[in-house]
């Protein structure tokens, strides 16, 4: 049994690897044939849903992974959430720096926003499983450059994620949160077979 990751983003198919090394199944990215995925949906696990059922129409045998992440800000009414990659043209960097323009004025206080992560997983026999996982906490009126959205997301400790003394901290708790459900739901599926 192998297990395929839908992505074309590298820095996710390493978190995602690194957090399945325990199953100590094979893992892979996906065949070249696929170009990439059109995110058309309206929810994260949507999202992370067409990523799988996209790998799926190729290969009937592997446990496919699928994941779809973002940052929702309550003041701008859920914006950017699954247009996160890709509202505006550019970098990440530039997508931060453009949420802080929209938050001009706003209070720290007003400025509450959530990392979300979903994950779906689809076994071979056709069920599948949604993990998700959210981070709370508030968009900087200051921005750390070259940092992304790591640099105006603020953490309870009033450091930004790429502030944070350990780097693993970074990318950390929607992530790691969905993907602890994907082991359980992994070792579950695979003890009963
Ligand atoms: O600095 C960050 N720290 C984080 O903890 C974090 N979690 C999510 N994100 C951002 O959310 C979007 C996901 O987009 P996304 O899931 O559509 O991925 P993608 O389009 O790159 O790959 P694919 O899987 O679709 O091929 C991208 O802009 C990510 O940078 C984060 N940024």
């Amino acid at each position: 049994m192998e297990v395929v990751i839908a992505t074309w983003n590298k820095l996710k198919l390493e978190w995602i690897t690194q957090g399945l090394l325990q199953t100590g199944l094979p893992i892979k990215s996906m065949s070249k044939q696929i170009e990439d995925i059109e995110e058309t949906e309206s929810t994260f696990r949507g999202n992370a849903r067409l990523k799988v059922e996209c790998v799926r129409r190729v290969d009937s045998e592997s446990i496919i992974f699928g994941e779809d992440s973002g940052l929702s800000v309550e003041m701008l009414g859920g914006f950017p959430g699954v247009k996160t990659a890709r509202f505006l043209e550019g970098t990440d960097d530039d997508r931060a720096k453009k949420i802080v323009e929209l938050l001009h004025g706003v209070p720290v206080s007003k400025r509450k926003a959530v990392f979300h992560s979903s994950i779906v997983v689809s076994f071979p026999d056709g069920t599948d499983v949604v993990c998700e996982g959210s981070m709370h906490g508030w968009i900087s009126t200051d921005r750390i450059e070259g940092e992304g959205y790591g640099g105006i997301f603020l953490l309870s400790n009033n450091l930004v994620l790429s502030e944070q003394p350990s780097k693993e901290y970074t990318m950390f708790d929607h992530h790691r949160q969905a993907l602890f459900q994907a082991n359980l739901v992994m070792k579950d599926w695979l003890d009963n077979q």
